[in-house]
């Protein structure tokens, strides 16, 4: 068995679109990156990484190059979920966190986790997502940027 933690962060700004787990969520602002800056799939997609200790999203598709411009969070999480099972793994379950003091994302729960189980061939009992604010206080808090955490569990395949 092995345990994978993934963290990260991306700023927010208005005119941009807000991309969480998959789904697109109406607001007035969204996340800034490379890629389409899904917080949530990053976070996972680190979290499978550190398991087997093969780095992280940025080692594998880095923010230098042009192809990973604007692309789709879902196609570099299949391309994880295909590392993890040439090291010889399935994935047991996910537990992931985003700290968004809005919008509110519990409407967007059920489809987030669908779409990352489909992505990863697993059940959506095996995948939790969850969300919290941050009570008014920090970069979150002040609606500054999204941030995520995840934590895997992989089992011999
Ligand atoms: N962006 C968010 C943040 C939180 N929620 C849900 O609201 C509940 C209360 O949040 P606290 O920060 O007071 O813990 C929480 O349990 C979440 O389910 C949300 O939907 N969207
Ligand atoms: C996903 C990648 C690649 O497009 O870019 P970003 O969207 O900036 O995301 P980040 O979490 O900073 O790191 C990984 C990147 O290399």
């Amino acid at each position: 068995m092995r345990i994978g933690y993934g963290y990260d962060v991306h700023r927010l700004e208005a005119g941009e679109s807000l991309i969480l787990g998959g789904v697109e969520i109406p607001f007035e602002k969204g996340l800034v990156g490379h890629s389409d800056a899904d917080v949530l799939l990053h976070a996972i997609s680190d979290a499978l990484l550190g398991a087997v200790a093969l780095g992280d999203i940025g080692k594998h598709f880095p923010d230098t190059d042009e192809q990973y411009s604007g692309i789709d969070s879902r196609l570099l999480l299949k391309e994880v979920a295909g590392l993890i099972r040439k090291e010889g793994y399935d994935i047991a379950n996910i537990d992931a966190i985003v700290v968004a003091e809005q919008p509110k994302l519990a409407p967007y729960i059920l489809e987030m986790r669908q779409c990352i189980a489909e992505d990863l061939g697993l059940g959506k009992g095996q995948v939790s997502v969850k969300a919290t604010t941050s009570e008014g206080i920090g970069f979150e808090g002040r609606q500054q940027g999204i941030s995520s955490r995840a934590v895997v569990l992989l089992q011999e395949a």
